[in-house]
């Protein structure tokens, strides 16, 4: 028999394995080393794979890009106090996008809570709808079992688990238990799918996770798909390219009626469509809370089909334009003097091959990649997922290690972010020594700041004086010396030829590629771009 919080915490880990938890990620503390030495022990055992990190803000985000890739929960572990804070980031995006996440904190017994007891704070409920809390005092399997597995794999999930002294085992170790099967959730039979009747001008919005329904529609119904990179569909021939270009001429003022699945979070043309009063939107449920349309819906469905193709000249139309505009802008870039964003997230899209990993960050490399991007062949496997859940720019680099550890079996794993989104998760390429390390290259898009505000209301000259202290926040950071102190190899270039020959070379292991661009020019260039005529 051991200590009782050793038992507790042996139980926690056997309900995290009958759940269906095969990865897990640690941050030090003393107040879950019960946890721990249980999480290592299962992990000998060859029962889960166990991550440690240091800065749990990474913890959770790591978790996160796991569980996008497996389609399983992954789950953090941490002590008390603000540790457990620093998961909420991790938790919204998760709650929002729908990742399913387990977080599992260490507390103090409940007696303490309300006194000045060392690192004690009010953890029960602390992450509210977005994750809700089973404060766990006694070894009850099943009801441990129950809770993490109602969600449904939906939503994260909070398990706060009291600890008391003495915290360490005082056995010999544990050889992981019995764990209880774990049984799938069967698919509802009773979906709502929606039967559309052709005539409407219809065109097909995929946003984030829409998956391949939404190309499925607009190919047996004959419709353009207007499919966001991460929507897990911008591929085959419906999709079109340049799309957020073409809604603001005359070939988008006559779409009638629009079909949306996922998440669309990326351009404002597409919000304006879909806000339109003369447009009928059909929605396709998403996943993730809060999932009611931010606009006005005609029905809300769990799938959408048609009877019979509609008119081909409407896709027709849409597909000529396309490679019009597409071309015009290819001419458009390749005359710029210098290396362009665009030009690196359109490298980064050609080097990915099927079955490869892409892991796009917000703000303007993922708007890029939209414009970028030639539709993939259908079949081609290949991944593009991004934290669209809440468009932060926190955890994306810790958030592709997840996802590439997560998805061993990519022919190739790419991320391409921002500077500042790098900065930001900077202690994302803190692995220890004996951390498990995937291949993945980072392409760092770097223009010295935020230069998606150029694009913007505040990029206007009326604005430039206090631009740069407000917005476009220019940092200045080496980062060859950021990558060397993580001891992350790192190469810079400057042109196009140079990033293209670095991306068919990877190193191996988790190398960045820093791709330097202007900023000064950057709202220019939008407007440029924005201006294409068919
Ligand atoms: C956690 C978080 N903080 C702040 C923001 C606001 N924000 C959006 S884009 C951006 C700048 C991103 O700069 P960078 O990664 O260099 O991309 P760029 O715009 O230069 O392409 C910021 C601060 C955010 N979305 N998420
Ligand atoms: C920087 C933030 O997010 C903004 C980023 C871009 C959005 C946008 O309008 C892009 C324009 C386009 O692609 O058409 C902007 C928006 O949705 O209005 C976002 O607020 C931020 O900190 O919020
Ligand atoms: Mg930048």
């Amino acid at each position: 028999m051991t200590t009782p919080s050793t038992a507790l915490a042996r139980t926690v880990v056997t309900a995290l394995r009958g759940s269906g938890v095969c990865e897990v990620v640690l941050a030090p503390g003393s107040r879950n080393a019960p946890l721990s030495f249980a999480l290592y022990d299962a992990a000998q055992a060859g029962g889960l794979r166990l991550h440690t990190r240091i800065d749990e803000r990474t913890a959770g985000f790591l978790a996160l890009g796991l569980g996008k890739v497996t389609g399983r929960p992954a789950a953090m572990v941490c002590t008390s106090g603000t540790a457990v804070a620093n998961l909420l980031p991790a938790v919204v995006e998760a709650a929002h996008a729908g990742v399913p996440l387990v977080v599992v904190t260490a507390d103090r017994p409940a007696r303490l809570r309300g006194t000045g007891a060392n690192q004690t704070t009010d953890q029960v409920g602390i992450f509210g709808a977005f994750a809700p809390t089973l404060d766990v005092t006694v070894a009850d399997l099943d009801e441990l079992l129950a809770f993490v597995r109602t969600h449904e794999w939906v939503r994260p999930v909070h398990l706060n688990v009291q600890l008391d002294d003495p915290l360490l085992p005082d056995d010999d170790g544990w050889d992981g238990g019995d764990v209880p099967t774990w049984g799938v959730t069967p698919e509802a039979t009773d979906r709502d799918v929606a039967e559309l009747a052709p005539g409407p001008r219809t065109v097909v919005v995929a946003g984030d996770d829409a998956g391949p329904p939404a190309r499925q529609l607009a190919e047996s119904a004959g419709w353009p798909l207007l499919a966001e990179p991460s929507s897990g569909c911008r591929t085959g021939d419906a999709a079109i390219r340049t799309y957020r270009l073409l809604l603001g001429t005359e070939l988008g003022e006559r779409v009638q009626r629009v079909v949306v699945f996922g998440h669309p979070t990326l351009s404002r043309p597409v919000a304006r469509l879909l806000a339109r009063d003369d447009v009928e939107v059909v929605s396709v449920r998403h996943r993730g809370t809060w999932s009611d349309r931010p606009f006005p819906v005609s029905g809300e469905h769990d799938g959408a089909r048609v009877t019979v193709a509609d008119d081909p000249a409407w896709l027709e139309e849409w597909q000529l334009v396309d490679r019009s505009v597409g071309r015009k802008l290819d001419r458009l870039l390749a005359a710029e003097p210098d290396l362009t964003p665009h030009e690196v997230a359109g490298a980064v899209s050609r080097a990915l091959p099927a079955r490869g990993l892409l892991v796009v960050g917000a703000s303007n490399p993922v708007r890029d990649l939209d414009l970028m991007v030639a539709p993939y062949e259908v079949g081609g496997r290949r991944k593009v997922i991004a934290n669209r859940g809440l468009a932060g720019i926190d955890g994306t680099t810790s958030t592709a290690i997840g996802a590439a550890l997560g998805r061993p079996q990519s022919s190739r794993a790419i991320a391409l972010v921002g500077d500042v989104t790098f900065l930001h998760d900077a202690t994302g390429m803190f692995l220890g020594p004996r951390e498990e390390r995937p291949d993945l290259t980072i392409v760092v898009v770097n223009d010295d700041g935020g230069s998606i505000f150029a694009t913007l209301e505040q990029g206007a000259p009326e604005h430039a004086e206090r631009f740069d202290t407000l917005f476009g926040t220019p940092h200045g950071v080496d980062l060859a010396s950021l990558c060397a102190a993580a001891r992350v190899p790192h190469l810079r270039v400057d042109s196009l030829p140079e990033l293209e020959q670095a991306l068919a070379s990877p190193n191996g292991g988790i190398e960045v590629v820093e791709a330097r661009v202007r900023r000064d020019n950057r709202r220019e260039l939008d407007e440029k771009i924005r201006a294409l005529t068919p």
